[in-house]
């Protein structure tokens, strides 16, 4: 296998160079299993356990914990074990917060050029998560787009795909597709020229596994089906990085229900993007008319949010999002910077608190 079609470049290569000694070599990740790393390298895949070093790192720094996506180095001993010994810095991330432990969060595909958010146009397709997953894929920073499934199943796919894209920043690429009809693939296949990555988040159910069986051309993902009796899922062995035959790579994901956004710390260069403020960039730019600084957008005077909405601009759906997620952010720092707080008193963790969407 070519490193180079998996995304490998000079970039990569310069951070790799100082892991370039006897007995390593380089590969991207292509699954993690409690700690088992399956590792795609130029002569061939590789299952490798994480070098002490690497335990150190993860246990300052849970972020640190290899992903799929992730390019790193890899140690071969004599005894014809691997270890993963070095996660090389990422270009991008999709960070999960992980609700219940700490306040860090958790990587869920790493290096992708692309995220693309899938929603299912059928059954009803639900706008409030299409700009839950923007502000995550805006975070991540890669560059989103809208993948709009099952285009087949509804009567007039282009309507619904105007209206959602309602629920995305202008400019931002919506693409209904059908892995019945073959629509749209083409142009989802675009951003997996050879050496590029696309990554897939969305809920349980949204297509993606379908989608990776369209674009790669084969039953390489078992897609997980619901039961007879409808009673949940049966699912099969699973690969999260997808080698797309003559293209690039696509990084799948498991289903995210309950996806916090993961607020970055300030410096994070794996996550240079404030998602939120970018998937709502429209009622930024609106916020910033308004008469008052501190404007709440309810009942000030001269406020150009309120205005919008009047004007049928912005739906009151989506202005009620935007502040249900700017609370869950504000709940997500302040929870970071108590587990900071705590951790440096104590040296150890806090009690666990609920995400508003948990209660
Ligand atoms: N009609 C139609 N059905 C589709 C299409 N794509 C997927 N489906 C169906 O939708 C269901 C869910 O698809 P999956 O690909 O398993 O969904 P997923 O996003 O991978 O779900 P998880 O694996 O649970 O994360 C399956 O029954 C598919 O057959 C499509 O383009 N048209
Ligand atoms: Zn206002």
């Amino acid at each position: 296998m070519s490193l180079a079609s998996l995304g490998w470049d000079a970039q990569f290569a310069a951070s790799y160079a100082r892991f370039d000694r006897r007995g390593n070599r380089p590969g991207r990740i292509a699954r993690v299993d409690r700690g088992v790393c399956t590792v795609l390298t130029e002569t061939g895949t590789t299952r490798a356990s994480l070098a002490g070093r690497m335990l150190g790192i993860i246990a300052r720094d849970p972020l640190a914990m290899p992903s799929v996506g992730d390019w790193t180095a890899v140690r071969r001993w004599d005894d014809d074990r691997f270890t993963v010994e070095a996660v090389l810095p990422r270009r991008s991330a999709i960070v999960r917060s992980t609700a219940g432990k700490a306040a860090e969060g958790q990587a869920v595909a790493a290096n992708a050029d692309t995220v693309a958010v899938v929603e299912s146009l059928d059954p009803d397709p639900d706008a409030g998560r299409i700009e839950r997953l923007m502000a995550l894929a805006h975070e991540s920073g890669a560059e989103p787009i809208l993948v709009l499934t099952k285009a087949d199943a509804v009567a007039d796919p282009d309507l619904l795909a105007a209206d959602l894209a309602t629920a995305v920043p202008e400019g931002t690429a919506v693409i209904p597709v059908s892995a019945v009809t073959g629509r749209g693939i083409a142009r989802v296949r675009d951003y997996i020229a050879v050496g590029r990555t696309l990554a897939l988040i969305g809920a349980s159910g949204a297509g993606k596994s379908t989608l990776v069986n369209t674009l790669a051309g084969a039953e390489v993902m078992a897609t997980r089906r619901l039961r007879a009796d409808g009673r949940g899922r049966h699912t099969t062995s699973y690969r999260a990085l997808i080698p797309i035959p003559g293209g690039g790579v696509v990084l799948d994901t498991p289903g995210l229900r309950a996806v916090g956004l993961f607020d970055r710390r300030p410096g994070d260069a794996a996550s240079p993007a404030d998602g939120l403020a970018l998937a709502f960039g429209d009622l930024e730019e609106l916020a910033a008319a308004c008469r008052f600084g501190d404007c709440r957008h309810d009942t000030e005077p001269g406020c150009a949010v309120a205005e919008a909405v009047a004007n049928g601009l912005v739906t009151t759906r989506r202005l009620d999002n935007w502040r249900k997620l700017q609370r869950e952010q504000a709940f997500e720092r302040q929870r970071v910077e108590v587990r900071g707080r705590d951790g440096r008193r104590r040296g150890r963790r806090p009690k666990r608190n609920l995400h508003p969407w948990e209660r």
